[in-house]
Order: structure tokens, then sequence, then C-alpha cells
């Protein structure tokens, strides 16, 4: 274990604190001792204060301390490999740098360095918070997933998932919570009343934006470079229970047997599912998000939904755990949202007992790492009347590989081939020939998924565009103090607020409606209010970087993900039905609805 001087002043420094402060120090060694850098920042808070004076002693090359935020960081060694050169770091060497760290840096940094660097805090500061102990994935005992019954999957309407929002929730708004810049979060957030969210969603929100925040924003852009998510990240989203949570069903206990700290499963609602993905879409990384749940969350529902019994037993458990992945193949070289004319076929073989499989599938999320892929092949005639969805397991024949895309990096976009690819007809996802059904019931949740992506990164474009005209001076003013800006950043806000109050309504629709009655009412409108997401994404990415400058086209720093979710745009607004496929769907939809509903033209 490496063993530094400022660990060793730490330690000196224990034998003035009491015997219980001691107890409680040595407990939490006890049980962080693998973790070096933890275990040097719980002494560094805990134990380590330090006068102005003092630090002001390290301002030389060989010694260089710095203060943020009341807080005393040793940068002598980092200085050298600062990205904003070492210079910069001497010249506020012993001194409070907290105003010039602000100015080039955002929180991710402070989160990320604060490990290694810190080595105690002002006198006079209020003792920080130890870092968070990570809450613990709830494992129940009712992990039996062969007993489970065939019907346990029912449809939102008569299952547990559509409570009516509880009385007492229409009257109290719930206590602001976040960062509270105006528009910054959904409305619920910042005292606003709704009837949508109770309590369980705000414990939620709160468990997942801690995780997140440690977890996973400090590394982003290295993962981003790298085009690569660790697959720990993944497995942590079973064990933690979001993926269980993210199938647009009720929380499948059969099924797994990790539980979500902060909801009962009694208590999951589709609510529930729209803070967790939003809640991983402040990331500002399609990339990531669709690393976790992009094949995931349209792969597997079909498999819930209309598999046989058997299939599921053997392979949902494995798949919620995090361990297995699975995805969704639709699109060909030849046929994207033209879903009904394609053209990789499944031929029975004589004796009924497989299918062969041969074709090509393309742009398929998260293909390259799958085990498991819901195909939709061809096994009758042309048209939707012959199609049929099949559960591939990789075997001889499947051949993943990665394509290069101007964004969503590290979320495995892949072109998948099939050749001669034995499949047991067991793995047929509903009926034969009837697989248009399957994959058109998909369709609403997935855009819904996409919907809630898009609206969250356009939030963040506008929430990041906001922070940084607040600090950042020309010509002798604040960003936010010219008129120009502020209209930029009004007419994101107002495009971010519409779409997310239509988003709440739809998904209201959604939990309250039974899901064939979704998919024939509601279909229209998911498809208008997916090309409205896209469209305002597209809008706030591009006023954000704007408002970035220089700083918005180059990667990393403080402009890393409007930089980034600029290039992820068109990986929002082609895929699961383009713009103009779902603007022209969303009137030719309703208009069908209405005329069964009576429309008077
Ligand atoms: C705890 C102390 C510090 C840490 C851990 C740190 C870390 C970093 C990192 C990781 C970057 C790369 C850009 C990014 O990813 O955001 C960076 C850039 C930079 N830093 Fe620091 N820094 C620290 C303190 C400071 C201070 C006190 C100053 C100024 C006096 C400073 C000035 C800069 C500048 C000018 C850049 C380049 C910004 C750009 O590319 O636009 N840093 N720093």
């Amino acid at each position: 274990m490496p063993y530094s001087r400022s660990s060793a002043a730490s330690l000196l420094h224990l034998f003035s604190l009491s015997s219980s402060s001691l107890l409680l120090l040595f407990s939490i060694l006890h049980h962080h001792y693998k973790n070096y850098h933890r275990i040097k920042y719980i002494l560094a808070t805990m134990s380590k204060t330090f006068k102005l004076s003092e630090v002001a002693e390290h301002k030389k090359p060989d010694s260089l301390w710095i203060v943020v935020e009341g807080d005393v960081y040793d940068v002598t060694k980092f200085a050298d490999e600062h990205p904003g050169g070492k210079k910069i770091l001497q010249r506020v060497g012993g001194k409070d740098a907290t105003a010039q760290f602000w100015k080039y840096h955002n929180e991710a940094i402070l989160k990320k360095y604060k490990p290694k660097l810190l080595i105690g805090s002002l006198e006079g500061k209020a003792a920080p918070e130890p870092p968070k102990e990570e809450p613990k994935p709830a494992e129940s005992k009712v992990a039996e997933p062969a007993k489970v019954e065939e019907q346990a999957l029912v449809p939102m309407k008569s299952g547990p998932v559509a409570p009516a929002p509880a009385e007492e929730n229409l009257k109290e708004a719930l206590e602001p919570w976040g960062d509270m810049i105006p528009y910054g979060d959904p409305a619920w957030y910042q005292g606003y009343h709704s009837p949508y969210y109770n309590e369980s969603h705000a414990a939620l929100r709160t468990e997942v934006r801690a995780w997140v925040e440690e977890k996973i924003e400090p590394y982003l852009n290295e993962w981003e470079k790298a085009k690569f998510v660790p697959v720990e990240i993944y497995q942590q989203m079973g064990q933690r229970g979001y993926l269980a949570g993210l199938l647009g069903l009720h929380y499948p206990v059969e099924y797994t047997p990790y539980r979500i700290a902060a909801v009962p499963p009694e208590k999951w609602d589709l609510f529930h599912e729209f803070v967790v993905t939003d809640e991983i879409s402040r990331t500002g990384s399609g990339g990531f998000v669709w690393n976790m749940i992009g094949g995931y969350a349209i792969g597997l529902p079909p498999v819930m939904k209309f598999a046989k019994k058997e299939l599921k037993d053997r392979i949902v458990p494995g798949i919620l755990k995090g361990e297995k992945r699975i995805c969704l193949c639709i699109t060909e070289p030849d046929a994207g949202s033209d879903v009904a004319n394609l053209t990789c076929e499944a031929k029975k073989t004589p004796d009924g007992k497989h299918y062969i499989v041969n074709g090509e599938k393309k742009w398929i999320t998260n293909g390259v790492w799958s085990d498991y892929f819901t195909v939709a092949v061809r096994t009758g005639g042309p048209g939707m009347g012959g199609v049929s969805v099949l559960l591939i397991e990789r075997s001889e024949g499947v051949t993943t590989r990665e394509m290069d895309c101007q964004g969503v990096h590290g979320s495995g976009t892949t072109y998948v081939t099939f050749e001669d690819v034995k499949v047991p007809v067991e793995n047929l996802i509903g009926k034969e020939n009837a697989g248009f059904k399957v994959i058109m019931t998909n369709f609403n949740h997935e855009r819904i998924g996409i919907i809630i992506q898009c609206t969250r990164f356009s939030r963040v474009c506008y929430e990041e565009a906001m922070k940084y005209a607040n600090k950042r001076r020309t010509f002798g003013k604040k960003l936010i103090e010219h008129p120009v800006i502020r209209m930029k950043l009004a007419n994101m806000a107002r495009q971010v607020e519409a779409t997310h109050n239509w988003l709440e309504n739809i998904i209201y629709q959604c939990m309250k409606m039974g899901e064939t009655e979704a998919m024939f009412k509601l279909g229209g409108a998911i498809a208008g209010l997916k090309a409205q997401a896209t469209v305002t994404f597209e809008f706030c990415a591009r006023e954000a970087v704007q408002i970035f400058g220089g700083i918005g086209y180059t990667k990393g720093g403080q402009g890393a993900k409007v930089e980034r979710l600029y290039r992820d745009v068109r990986g929002y607004a082609i895929p699961g039905g383009s713009e103009e496929i779902m603007l022209d769907l969303s009137i030719r939809q309703s208009m069908k609805v209405h005329q069964a509903l009576g429309m008077k033209l």
C-alpha cells in the first residue's frame, strides 16, 4: 500500500482525537481497509485542520498546497500532470484558490480528485460529511424463478404498477431538492405541486443521483474517450435493482433476488422508472445511458411479455442480475423504420424442431457484448404478416462487429450477421407470423425511454449553459447579463418544460390504460412527443454549445457534457422512428383513434 507524507501526518494527528472518535475511526478503517484513498480521505477530513498561515508556508514547487472551498489540497505531485499546467497552480500555491478553481472546472473534477489530493481543511470550516456509503443492494430471500406462474406479468392496468396518486400528495408539494437552478431539474424537485410523485419517488431520485455523482460522472470523460464503460457499473445496475425496474412492467420479484433500496417492489410504478432513466441521463452521455439500458430495456420486454415460461425461467434471472446481456435486432442494412419489409429469414427444419436463421442486422445497440438477441425474422410471406420474433442465443453462426458512429460512444453499436444459425422452436417469442404485434407493443416503451433521455439531455444542456453563463465574463459582464444569452436560455427552458409536462401526462396515461389500449390510443401521441423531444434536444445542444463557445467545441473540461451531447443528437433523432416518420405517424395514428372515438370533421 502506498504511504505518503500527508497520510503519516494525518495518523500522527490521531493522538489528539477523543477515544470515541478513535473508536468510530477504527471501525470505519476496519470496514474499508482495502481502500487506500478512501481511508486517506476519511483521515484527512476527520483529523486535520490548518490555519491559512500554515497553508501559506507551502507555496513552493517542492511543497505546494492550495485551498478550495475551505479544504486543503496537496498538489505537489499532481502539478506536473495538471492539464492546465503547473505554473498556474504554483501561482496560487499557499493560497485560497477557490475562485480560480471554479473558473476553470466543474464539480466532477473536485469529486474525482478529492480522495487523492485532500489533506485536511481550514480551521473554522464546518466538518465535512464523510463520503456516503453506497446503499447496499437489498437482497431478498424470494428468488425462486422456477416457481413463477405464466400469468405473473400482468398488463399494467390490472397489475400493481398503477397506484392512483395518493390524496396527500395532491395537497403538499415535496421539499425542494437539488441545485435549485431554475428549470435545472423537473418542477417537482423544486417545490412545485404534482399529482404524480410521492416520497418514494423522491427517495429514489436521491439514491440514484448519489450513485451517479460518485461512481459515474467523474469518470465519464475517460470512458467516452475509450468508448467503453466498466462492466462492474452494468452489474451494479442489476444488483441495485434498477434493471429489473426498467421493463415497463411491475417489479419482477419472481426473477430477481435484488431490490431497489428506496422503493419496495409493490410500490413500483412507471414514474419510478421515469426517475431512474432521468437521473442516469443526467450524466449527459447517450453512450453511457445506452450502454446501461440501450439493449436491455428494449430487448428484454418482448421476452417477458411473450416468451414461453421455460425460456424466461432459464434466461431472465441472469439478465436481471447484470451478468448476461440482451439486445433487440430489428433494423437491417435495407430496412430501418420500414419494419414490414425486413428480410432476415428463419426457415423451419423438416423435423419442425429448429429454425435456421440467415440475415444481417445493423445499428444494434449493445450487440457486440450481448449473449441474447431478440430478433425480428421473416418466417412467412411478404409484409407484416410474415414476421416473427426469435430469441437467438450467441452460438455458431452469430457474428458481431462494432460500428464506428458519430456519437453515443461506448454504447456498442453493432453490425450482426446470422449465418445458418440453428435456433430451437421453443425460442419463438409470441406466435409464428404474429411478430409484428410483438414489435409494435415494444415501440411505445422504447420511445418513452428515448423521450425521457432526450428531455433530460436537453435540460443538461440548459443547466450547464446556465451555470457557465453565470460565471463566464465577457465585455465586462457575466454572460447571463447579455440579453442575447438570456434569450437563448429562455428558449431552451420553455421547450424543455413543455416536453417534460407532455411526457408526464403520457406516462400517467400509460399507467391508467392497459397495454393494448395504450398501444392503440397513445401510439400517435408518443410518436409526436418523440419528435418534440429530439427537436428540443437538437435545439438545446446547439444553443448550449454556442453559449460555451470554444469550450463547448473541445472535448473534456467544463463543456464536456454539451460537446458530447451535441454529437449524440442524431443518435436520438434517427433510431426508434426518425423525426419524419414520427411526425407523420403522430397525425395518421391520431386520426385513426379519433375516427374510432367519433370525430366530427
Ligand atoms: C485540486 C486542484 C485542481 C485539480 C484537481 C485540477 C484538475 C484539472 C483537470 C482535470 C483539468 C482538465 C480539464 C477538465 O477536465 O476539466 C484542469 C484544467 C485546468 N485547470 Fe485545473 N485543477 C486544479 C486546480 C486548478 C487551479 C487552482 C487553477 C487556476 C489557478 C486551475 C486551472 C486550470 C486551467 C486553466 C485548466 C485548463 C482549462 C481548459 O482547458 O479550458 N486548476 N484542471
